[in-house]
C-alpha cells in the first residue's frame, strides 16, 4: 500500500501501468499497485475508473476529500487505490488527443500514454512523437488506407495533415526530390506490433504517386506493370517467410530493406529487395501454438491434384512430421484462397510455371524429408527401413538414392589423411535430416528473393532510393550532424549511448562475443563451454555490460531496454551450421538444374586443397559473420540516407481490437525509446533548413529587408532572423545549415501561411476589381448606346406623327428623285470601272515588263555577240599583225586598221539605236503609269 500525499489539484496521477488521471480536486489517495487507473473523470460525484485485472473496468468514486488522503470507493464496495507520481503534471485538457506528443507543455510516460490512449479509443492510430511517428495495430481494418486517403496526403506538408504512415512516405518522397538525398524508413517495432502492414502502406502509397509522375495517377487501381510487380512481391515473400506465431498470424520470419528505386524525375525504375536474418529453425519445428512457414499449408491445401501428384504429395498436414503438430488454421484465413493469390502474384510478377513448380519441388522435398523414419539398430548404428520417403525426397531432388542413404548413414569423413566411411547414429542421422531441410529451404527462400530482384531491379536508371526496414530493433540517430555544422551541442545522455554493448557484441580487440565466437568455431576440442568460459575471462568485470550469471552456462547483457541472460547451449553447432557434404555434394550435381544450383558452392571434389581452403573459408563464413557483415553493410546504407522513423506499437498480446494493455504499451514505448525520441527532439534542434531553403520561403514575411542584388545565403537567412526576432535560443546557426527548436519551423510556416493567404487574397481582389471595372465601362457604353438607340425611336416615332413627313411619305413615289439615284448608279458604275481599269492597266504593265525584260536579254545576247566578234577580229588582228611582222607588209597593217575603225563605228552606232530603244520603251511606260496615276486620282 502506498500512501500519496500532498497531490495537487489538477495534477498528474499515474497508475503503475501509466494511466493517467486527473485530479480536479486537492489531497492525495492510496494506492494499490495490483490495480491500474485507466481513466479518471470527476464530475460532482468524483467517478474514477479502475482496471481490476479480474473484472476488466469498474467504475468507483471518491466519497470525501480526507486531508491528504482519498479514497476511491469502487461499485463492489472495495477500495481501488493508485500510484501518484507528484513531480509528474498533467497537460491541460486542450492537449488531449495531441497530434504531435512533442508538443506537449508536461511531457512524462504518463501524459505520453495518455494520450495515445485516447487517440486509439478514437480510432486514431497514428501520432507524432517528435522524431517519430508511432503505429498501435488496430487489430482491425480501418478505411485509411484508401485512394482518397492517399490524394489527400499527396505534398501536403507534415503538420498540415493527420499524422498517417502516408504523411511520412510523403514527406520522404519529397524530401528526396528536394534534396536530391536517397532516404530510408526505419519501421520497427515487436512482433505483431504492424511493420510489415505499415511496410506495405509505404509501398502502396509511393507506387500510387510516383508510378506517373506526369499524371495525377494516386490511384493504386491504375498502376503500371513494375509498379504491380513491386506491390505483388508482397504476397509471395508472405507465402515463403511469414508463418503464424503466438504474437502474430502473419509473422515475418526475416527482416527485409527495400529499396525502391527512382529516376531524377521521381518516377519509380525498379526495387530491390534485402533479406536478414531468416529463422529457418521454423521449418523443422513449431510449437502447438504455431505453424509453419504458410506455403506448407497453402501447397497442401490449395494446389491442384495433377501439382500434388507430380510433387508426389498424396497426403494431409497430418501426415508430415514437419506439419503435423502445428496449429493447421488462422482464423479468417483461406489457405486454398492464399495459394491462389501466391500463384496469381507469381505470375504478375513473372515467374516462370517451371521455376514455380521448382519452388514447390522443394517445398514438398522438404516435407518428404521429415518423413524419413531413422531406426537404430543393434549396435547403435542408425538404419532406414521404409525407404518410399527417401525415394521421394531423391526423386524430387534429382539425386540417385543409394549415395543419398549412404551419405546419410555412412558418410565418408576424413580421419586424418584418410577419407574412412563413418556409421552413424539415429540421432546423428535425425540431426543431418533436419540441418538439410532447413538448408534446402532457406536457399530456396534466398533464389526466390534474388529471383524477384531480377524482375524488379534496374540499377542502370536509378538515381535515388527510398529504402523501407522492416526489421526488429533499428536505431540510428544522425547527432553528429550538430558537429559536422559547428553547432555548439552539449551532449546530453539520454540512456541511448548503446556503444559499450554494440562493443561487448562486435568488436574485434578485446576480443568481442561474435569474434570469440567464430575463434571457438575453428579450435579443437573447443565446445559451448570452453565458449562462455572465455568470454567470461574478458569481459568479466571490465565491462558493466556484462554479467555472469549464477546458475545456466552463458552471459548475462545489458542492452538499451534491459538485462538480457543468453544461455550458450548449441551456439557452436548453430554457428558453424555444418551440413553433411556428402548429401550436399550430390544435390550440387543434381540433375534438376534448380536443385543443383542451389548448392553450387559444394561443386567439385574434396581434395585436401580443397579442404583446407573450405576450412579457411568457413572461418570467415560463419552464421554469425555473415550476419554481421549483412547488417555491417545495412548501417552503412542507412547511414548515407535522410532517415524517417516510424514505431510500431503492439496494443495487447490477444490480438484484440479497441484494447490497450498499458503496462505492454509503456514497456514499448520505454523500450523502443519514443520518450527519449521525444525528449532529443525538445532538447535538440530537431527541424533544420539550407542557407537558401530558408531564404527561399520566408523571405516573403519581410519585404525589404534582404537588398536587391547578389547577397550570401548566409547573410541574408541571418538577416531574416534578425527580422524575425527569434530568441536565438530557439535556432543555431550552423555552416551550412540553420537548426530551429521544435515547434519553431511550425510557427513560422503558420505566419507565412497566413501571410501567403494574405497575399493571395490581395490578388484576387486586384483581379476581381480589374474585371468589374471592365464590366463597369462596358456597361456604361452600353447604356450609352441604349440612350441613343432610344432617342433615335423616339425621334423617328414624333416623325411618324408628322403630317409634313406623311406627306413626303406618301408623295415620294410620285417625286423625281431619279436624279441622285442616278448619280449614285453612275458612280458605281465609274467605280467599277476604274477598279477593271486599274486591273487591266496592272496586267498590261506586268506584260510589258516581261517584255522589256525579254528585249533587254535580247540586247544583251546580241552585245555579246559582238563582243565575241570583236574577240575573233583582235585575234584575227593578232594574226595579221604577226603575219605582217614576218612578211613586213605593212601596208595591210594599215589596212587593217582602217577596217577596224569602220567596226568600231558599226558597234557605236548600234550603241546609240540600242538606247534610243530603251529611252522610247521607258518613255511609253513613264506614260502608261501617269495615265494610271491620273485615273486613280480623278477615282477618289
Ligand atoms: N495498420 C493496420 N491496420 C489493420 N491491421 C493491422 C495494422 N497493423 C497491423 N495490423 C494487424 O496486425 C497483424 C500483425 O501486423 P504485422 O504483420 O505488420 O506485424 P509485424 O510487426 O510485421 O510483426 P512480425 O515482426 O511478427 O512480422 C497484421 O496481420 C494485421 O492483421
Amino acid at each position: 500500500m502506498l500512501t500519496i500525499k500532498n497531490t495537487r489539484k489538477n495534477s498528474l496521477i499515474h497508475s503503475p501501468g501509466g494511466e493517467a488521471l486527473r485530479l480536479l480536486f486537492n489531497g492525495s489517495c492510496d494506492a494499490d499497485v495490483n490495480n491500474t487507473v485507466a481513466q479518471a473523470t470527476f464530475n460532482e460525484k468524483k467517478w474514477i475508473w479502475v482496471e481490476d485485472k479480474k473484472a476488466g473496468y469498474v467504475a468507483g468514486y471518491i466519497t470525501k476529500d480526507m486531508g491528504e488522503q482519498v479514497e476511491v470507493h469502487l461499485n463492489d464496495d472495495s477500495i481501488r487505490i493508485v500510484n501518484v507520481n507528484e513531480t509528474d503534471k498533467m497537460n491541460p485538457p486542450k492537449f488531449d488527443k495531441v497530434e504531435d506528443m512533442a508538443d506537449l507543455t508536461y511531457l512524462n510516460e504518463a501524459s505520453v500514454i495518455h494520450n495515445l490512449r485516447l487517440r486509439y479509443l478514437s480510432n486514431l492510430i497514428y501520432t507524432y512523437s517528435g522524431l517519430f511517428l508511432v503505429a498501435v495495430n488496430p487489430y482491425q481494418k480501418f478505411p485509411i488506407y484508401t485512394d482518397e486517403i492517399i490524394r489527400y496526403y499527396k505534398s501536403k506538408r507534415h503538420h498540415e495533415m493527420p499524422p498517417h504512415i502516408y504523411a511520412i512516405a510523403d514527406s520522404a518522397y519529397n524530401e528526396m526530390l528536394q534534396e536530391r538525398e536517397n532516404q530510408s524508413i526505419l519501421i520497427t517495432g515487436e512482433s505483431g506490433a504492424g511493420k510489415t502492414e505499415n511496410t506495405k502502406r509505404v509501398i502502396q502509397y509511393i507506387a500510387a504517386i510516383a508510378g506517373d509522375s506526369a499524371g495525377d495517377s494516386s490511384n493504386t487501381k491504375m498502376l503500371g506493370k513494375l509498379e504491380s510487380q513491386i506491390l505483388q512481391t508482397n504476397p509471395i515473400l508472405e507465402a515463403f517467410g511469414n508463418a503464424l506465431t503466438i504474437r502474430n498470424n502473419n509473422s515475418s520470419r526475416f527482416g527485409k530493406f527495400i529499396r525502391i528505386e527512382f529516376n531524377s524525375s521521381g518516377q519509380i525504375v525498379g526495387a530491390n529487395i534485402e533479406r536478414y536474418l531468416f529463422e529457418k529453425s521454423r521449418v523443422t519445428y513449431q510449437t502447438p501454438e504455431e505453424r509453419n512457414f504458410h506455403i506448407f499449408y497453402q501447397l497442401l491445401r490449395g494446389a491442384s491434384p495433377q501439382l500434388k501428384s507430380e510433387l508426389l504429395l498424396d497426403g494431409s498436414l497430418n501426415d508430415y512430421r514437419f506439419t503435423k503438430n502445428s496449429l493447421k488454421d488462422i482464423e479468417g484465413v483461406n489457405d486454398s484462397t492464399e495459394y491462389q493469390t501466391l500463384v496469381d502474384a507469381m505470375n504478375v510478377v513473372g515467374i516462370s510455371e517451371n521455376e514455380q513448380s521448382d519452388l514447390f519441388r522443394v517445398v514438398s522435398a522438404v516435407l518428404h524429408l521429415g518423413n524419413i523414419e531413422v531406426a537404430s539398430s543393434r549396435n547403435d548404428q542408425a538404419q532406414i527401413y521404409e525407404t518410399s520417403s527417401s525415394e521421394n525426397v531423391c526423386n524430387l531432388l534429382g539425386i540417385p538414392i543409394a549415395e543419398f542413404t549412404k551419405g546419410l548413414l555412412n558418410p565418408q569423413v576424413k580421419a586424418g589423411r584418410e577419407w574412412v566411411t563413418q556409421a552413424r547414429t539415429k540421432e546423428q542421422v535425425l540431426y543431418s535430416i533436419e540441418a538439410l531441410a532447413k538448408s534446402l529451404y532457406e536457399r530456396s527462400f534466398f533464389a526466390l528473393v534474388d529471383r524477384i530482384n531480377k524482375a524488379i531491379y534496374r540499377p542502370k536508371n536509378s538515381s535515388y532510393f527510398i529504402g523501407v526496414l522492416d526489421i526488429a530493433g533499428f536505431e540510428i540517430f544522425k547527432q553528429e550532424e550538430y558537429k559536422l555544422e559547428g553547432i555548439e551541442w552539449k551532449f546530453i545522455d539520454f540512456g541511448l549511448d548503446l556503444q559499450p554493448t554494440i562493443d561487448l557484441i562486435d568488436k574485434a580487440n578485446p576480443v568481442g562475443i561474435l569474434s570469440c565466437l567464430d575463434e571457438e568455431c575453428v579450435m579443437p576440442k573447443a565446445t559451448d563451454k570452453t565458449f562462455v568460459e572465455k568470454l567470461h575471462s574478458f569481459w568479466k568485470d571490465k565491462s558493466p555490460k556484462y554479467q555472469v550469471p549464477r546458475f545456466q552456462q552463458g552471459f548475462i547483457l545489458q542492452h538499451y531496454a534491459a538485462k538480457v541472460e543468453y544461455k550458450t547451449s548449441g551456439w557452436l553447432d548453430k554457428n558453424k551450421d555444418p551440413l553433411n557434404e556428402n548429401i550436399t555434394k550430390l544435390l550440387a550435381r543434381s540433375s534438376n538444374q534448380y536443385i543443383a544450383s542451389l548448392f553450387s558452392d559444394y561443386l567439385g571434389d574434396i581434395t585436401d586443397n580443397d579442404k583446407k581452403n573450405r576450412v579457411k573459408r568457413g572461418v570467415f563464413r560463419t552464421v554469425g559473420r555473415h550476419h554481421k557483415e549483412q547488417l555491417h553493410s545495412l548501417m552503412q546504407q542507412l547511414y548515407s540516407t535522410h532517415p524517417h522513423f516510424v514505431r510500431c506499437i503492439i496494443p495487447n498480446e490477444e490480438k484484440c481490437p479497441g484494447k490497450i494493455d498499458v503496462p505492454l504499451v509503456l514497456d514499448q514505448l520505454r523500450c523502443n525509446g519514443v520518450l527519449e525520441g521525444i525528449r532529443i527532439c525538445r532538447a535538440g534542434f530537431p527541424n533544420r533548413l539550407s542557407f537558401n531553403e530558408f531564404r527561399r520561403r520566408y523571405e516573403i514575411l519581410t519585404s525589404g529587408i534582404i537588398p536587391k542584388g547578389f547577397i550570401d545565403n548566409k547573410v541574408a537567412a541571418e538577416k531574416l532572423l534578425d527580422a524575425f526576432k527569434l530568441d536565438t535560443s530557439q535556432y543555431r546557426i550552423g555552416s551550412s545549415k540553420i537548426f530551429f527548436r521544435a515547434g519553431v519551423l511550425a510557427e513560422l510556416e503558420e505566419i507565412r501561411d497566413t501571410k501567403l493567404s494574405q497575399l493571395f487574397s490581395d490578388f484576387q481582389a486586384h483581379c476581381r476589381g480589374w474585371l468589374a471595372r471592365k464590366a463597369h465601362v462596358k456597361r456604361n457604353e452600353r447604356l450609352r448606346a441604349a440612350i441613343i438607340i432610344q432617342k433615335n425611336i423616339r425621334a423617328l416615332n414624333s416623325l411618324k406623327a408628322n403630317p409634313w413627313w406623311k406627306l413626303f411619305l406618301k408623295i415620294r413615289p410620285t417625286l423625281n428623285c431619279t436624279k441622285v439615284d442616278e448619280l449614285q448608279r453612275q458612280i458605281r458604275l465609274r467605280d467599277d470601272k476604274i477598279l477593271i481599269d486599274k486591273e487591266e492597266i496592272l496586267k498590261q504593265t506586268r506584260q510589258r515588263e516581261i517584255d522589256l525584260e525579254d528585249e533587254v536579254k535580247e540586247l544583251n545576247d546580241e552585245l555579246e555577240e559582238i563582243a565575241g566578234k570583236c574577240e575573233q577580229l583582235s585575234q584575227s588582228k593578232k594574226i595579221l599583225e604577226s603575219k605582217m611582222q614576218d612578211r613586213g607588209l605593212l601596208d595591210v597593217q594599215a589596212q587593217l586598221l582602217a577596217q577596224q575603225e569602220v567596226k568600231n563605228n558599226q558597234k557605236e552606232i548600234i550603241h546609240i539605236e540600242h538606247s534610243n530603244k530603251l529611252k522610247r520603251k521607258y518613255l511609253y511606260l513613264q506614260n502608261i503609269s501617269d495615265d494610271y496615276l491620273r485615273s486613280e486620282q480623278r477615282t477618289h
